[in-house]
């Protein structure tokens, strides 16, 4: 069912404090929600926070305050297994370097195995076999694909590749953490085309961090804009980028590379012109 939350942040703080006197608010009074069968985009410019939020809300990362609650259950940091398999069976994550959870020295299929061998008690190794290949199939690729090393294979591939490791635990949620910004923007669309194939088929949530203000467009329902650790705008994806309220918000989207487009400045360089009082938000 697509609208009750499934994810629901509240409050949350999170200081890094560096050295004796300098710390850095990545998280500041941050409240919102993923909409169950819905996407929900997580943008801001390096540094706002974003990774902070995603590692808070799959437990990777311990808030100073405020609460998660996924499924309707508070979620707290934890190091019994038992605890982070179940949470491991709600939510997924995928980076954007997927060669961090691959073994370079196994073929890409073992990592699948070794992810069912985990959730799937149920399988024997046939059993198993059958899923990888399924698993497979279902995010475009081969048995070629699943009996070769990691080295083999393009940045597309092997982000495929993570997306069905996270398939394998059976979730309800998948984190993405820039998970498509590494890849050329024909590979970029194939993913993503994926990825909103995979939410129709199994009902999928997504929490989507990205930079990329085109792919939010593409796949995402809801919008969360950070800055300095704070929402500063929220809504639907529409509302947000076609009728933005926040100069920031506006910057961002002025920005963004569009067809066309030719860099001339980037975002940090338009801020710092915009706070010097050079260029009207
Ligand atoms: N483990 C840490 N120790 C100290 N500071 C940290 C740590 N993790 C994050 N920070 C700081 O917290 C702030 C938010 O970082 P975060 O990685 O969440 O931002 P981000 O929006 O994901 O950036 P990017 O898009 O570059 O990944 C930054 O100033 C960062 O330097």
């Amino acid at each position: 069912m697509s609208g009750a939350p499934i994810i629901e942040v509240e409050g949350l703080n999170r200081t890094f404090h560096i050295g004796r006197h300098s710390s850095v608010a990545a998280l500041d009074d941050v409240s919102c929600e993923l909409r169950a069968g819905t996407c929900l985009a997580v943008v801001g410019e390096s540094g706002s926070g974003k990774s902070t939020l995603a590692r808070v809300i799959v437990g990777l990362e311990t808030a100073d305050s405020g609460s998660v609650r996924i499924a309707g259950r508070e979620v707290k940091p934890t190091t019994s297994r038992a605890r982070l398999k179940e949470r491991a069976k709600l939510v997924q994550m995928v980076f954007q370097d997927p060669q961090g959870s691959l073994n370079r020295s196994l073929p890409v299929g073992a990592t699948i195995d070794e992810m069912l061998r985990a959730h799937r008690p149920d399988l024997d190794r046939a059993g198993r076999r059958a899923r990888v290949l399924e698993l497979f199939e279902e995010v475009g690729l081969t048995e070629r694909h699943a009996d070769a090393k990691p080295a083999a294979l393009s940045g597309g591939q092997k982000q495929r590749v993570a997306i069905a490791r996270a398939l394998a635990a059976e979730p309800e949620i998948i984190v993405l953490d820039e998970a498509v910004s590494a890849l050329d923007v024909s590979v970029q669309g194939q993913v993503l085309s994926l990825l909103k194939r995979l939410r129709a088929e199994h009902g999928l949530s997504y929490l989507f961090i990205t930079h990329d203000l085109s792919v939010v467009r593409d796949i995402a329902d809801d919008v969360v804009v950070m800055r300095e650790g704070r929402i500063i705008e929220q809504g639907a994806v529409d509302d947000v980028l076609d009728r933005p309220q926040e100069p920031y918000t506006r910057l961002l989207i002025a920005s963004a590379p569009r067809p066309g487009w030719k860099p001339r400045r980037g975002l940090r360089d338009v801020l710092l012109r915009s706070a010097a009082g050079e260029e009207k938000a």
